[in-house]
C-alpha cells in the first residue's frame, strides 16, 4: 500500500481538523507534508508538532514570526507566509494530493495552482467551482488529475454514480437539511441574530457555510458545484429538503431507479472516501439506527422564502461570470451579517441587487473571473450601511 502525501489548505478549519483526525488514525496511509492557516496560529502550532509537515503557511508575516518563536529551533518545518506561501503549499513537490479546505474565494488560486502542478484534489472549497468551474474542470482534465468531492452531497452523488454509465444518469436529487429556519415564516427573518443562524440542526461546520445553510445559499452553491463536477445542466439538479440529513443525496437513472447514499452527518466519511478512493477505510463510525430514526421526510424548497437559493439557480442558468458575482456578493453579505451590520433578511436582497446591476461575460478566462469577483465585492460593499 502506497502512502498519500497530503497538503491541507485550511488545516485549522472544520474540514481541515476532520481531515487530520482521519490522517491521525491511518499514519501508514497518510503523510502530512504541508499545512496552511489564516489566523489560528496556536492550533497550527499544535498541528505542526503533531504531524511534522515540511512546510506550514500563515498569511501575515508577523504571525509567521510568532509561529517560529512558538515552535522553537527543534522543529524543522519551514514557515512561509502570504499568497505565495499558499501557492507553495499547494504545489509542494513532496505532495500528491491537496485537500482544498480554505473557505471562500481565497481557495481558488491555490487549488488551480495545485491542479497545474498535477496534484489530485480533495475538494471541499465549493467556491472554487462556483467561481471558475469550467476552467478548473478543464485544467483538471488536461493535467490528468482527479477532483474528488469532499462536500457531503457531492461525495454521495459520486458514490451513487460509481459503477454506472454517466449517460444513464437523468438527474441528481440534492438533499438539504433546510437549515434552522426551515419552518420559520419569512416575516421572522428580520429578528434572526448570528447566534440563531449559527445553530445548524444537523452539521457542525465553519461559520460562513453555516450561514449559507441557513439562507439555503449553500444549496444553491452546491447546485452549481454539482453541474461542474458531474457535467449536468441546472435543470438536472433537483433540490429536496430532507431535515434528518441521513440521505446525503441521490441519483436518478433513466430506468426510474434512484440510488441514495446514507450515513450519519459526520464529514469524516466523505473526507476519508476522497482521500482513499477507490478504497474505503475502517473508520469505525456508526451507521444510522433506522428504527430509532423512524421517519425520513422530504419536501420541496420554498424559493419565495429562501430567495438566495432562487438567485443561485438563476446564476447557474446564466453562467459565465455571474456565479462569481453571486459568490462575491454572498461572501460580503454573510460577513456583514456575522458582524451584525445587516439583518438576516437583507442578505438575499443585497445579493439580488448586485446581480441586477451586473452584465455577465460568457466563457470567461481567469482574469475575467477575478475581475467579476472584485466587481461583485465592491458593488456589495457599496450597499452596506456606514
Ligand atoms: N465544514 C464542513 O462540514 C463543510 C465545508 N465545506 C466547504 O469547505 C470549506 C471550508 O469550510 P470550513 O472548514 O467549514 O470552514 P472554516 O471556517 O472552519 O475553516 C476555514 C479554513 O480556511 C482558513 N482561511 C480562512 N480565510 C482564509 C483566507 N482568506 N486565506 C487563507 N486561508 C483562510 C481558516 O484559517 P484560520 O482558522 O486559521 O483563520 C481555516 O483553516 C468551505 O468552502 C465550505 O463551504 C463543504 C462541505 C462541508
Ligand atoms: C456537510 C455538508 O456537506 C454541508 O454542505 C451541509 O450539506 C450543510 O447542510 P445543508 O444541507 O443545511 O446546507
Ligand atoms: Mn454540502
Amino acid at each position: 500500500m502506497t502512502s498519500r502525501n497530503l497538503a491541507i489548505l485550511g488545516s485549522t478549519g472544520s474540514i481541515g481538523r476532520n481531515t487530520l483526525a482521519v490522517a491521525r488514525r491511518f499514519p501508514e496511509r497518510f503523510s502530512i507534508r504541508a499545512l496552511t492557516a489564516r489566523n489560528n496560529i496556536d492550533l497550527l502550532a499544535a498541528q505542526i508538532q503533531d504531524f511534522c509537515p515540511d512546510i506550514a503557511v500563515v498569511y501575515d508575516p508577523s504571525d509567521a514570526e510568532d509561529l517560529k518563536k512558538k515552535l522553537g529551533r527543534k522543529v524543522s518545518t519551514k514557515i512561509l507566509h502570504g499568497e505565495q506561501g499558499y501557492l507553495d503549499a499547494a504545489t509542494h513537490e513532496g505532495v500528491d494530493m491537496v485537500v482544498s479546505a480554505m473557505v471562500g474565494a481565497a481557495g481558488l488560486l491555490p487549488t488551480l495552482a495545485a491542479i497545474e502542478a498535477k496534484k489530485d484534489i480533495a475538494l471541499a472549497n465549493k467556491e472554487t467551482l462556483v467561481m471558475a468551474g469550467d476552467l478548473v474542470m478543464d485544467k483538471a482534465r488536461t493535467s490528468g488529475v482527479r477532483v474528488l468531492p469532499v462536500d457531503s452531497e457531492h461525495s454521495a452523488i459520486f458514490q451513487c454514480i460509481c459503477g454506472n454509465r454517466r449517460k444513464d444518469v437523468e438527474k441528481i436529487l440534492l438533499t438539504a437539511s433546510g437549515g434552522p429556519f426551515c419552518n420559520s415564516p419569512a416575516s421572522e427573518f428580520a429578528r434572526i441574530k448570528p447566534g440563531d443562524a449559527l445553530a445548524h440542526p444537523t452539521w457542525q461546520m465553519g461559520s460562513k457555510i453555516t450561514i449559507d445553510s441557513a439562507t439555503l445559499m449553500n444549496k444553491g452553491l452546491e447546485v452549481i458545484e454539482a453541474m461542474h463536477l458531474f457535467s449536468l445542466c441546472v435543470e438536472q439538479v433537483e433540490v429536496v429538503i430532507h431535515p434528518q440529513s441521513i440521505i446525503h443525496s441521490m441519483v436518478g437513472y433513466c430506468d426510474g431507479t434512484v440510488m441514495a447514499q446514507m450515513g450519519l452527518p459526520d464529514m469524516q466519511g466523505a473526507i476519508a472516501y476522497a482521500l482513499s478512493y477507490p478504497q474505503r477505510l475502517s473508520l469505525g463510525l456508526s451507521s444510522p439506527d433506522f428504527p430509532g430514526i423512524g421517519k425520513l421526510t422530504f419536501q420541496a424548497p420554498d424559493l419565495e422564502k429562501f430567495v438566495c437559493l432562487a438567485l443561485a439557480l438563476e446564476a447557474g442558468k446564466i453562467g459565465g461570470t455571474m456565479p462569481a458575482v453571486l459568490n462575491a456578493a454572498n461572501e460580503v453579505a454573510v460577513a456583514a451579517f456575522l458582524e451584525d451590520r445587516i439583518g438576516f433578511d437583507r442578505i438575499a436582497g443585497l445579493i439580488g441587487s448586485v446581480m441586477q446591476q451586473y452584465e455577465p461575460l460568457p466563457d470567461p478566462d481567469l482574469d475575467n473571473i477575478l475581475a467579476a469577483d472584485a466587481w461583485g465585492r465592491n458593488a456589495a460593499r457599496a450597499q452596506l450601511p456606514e
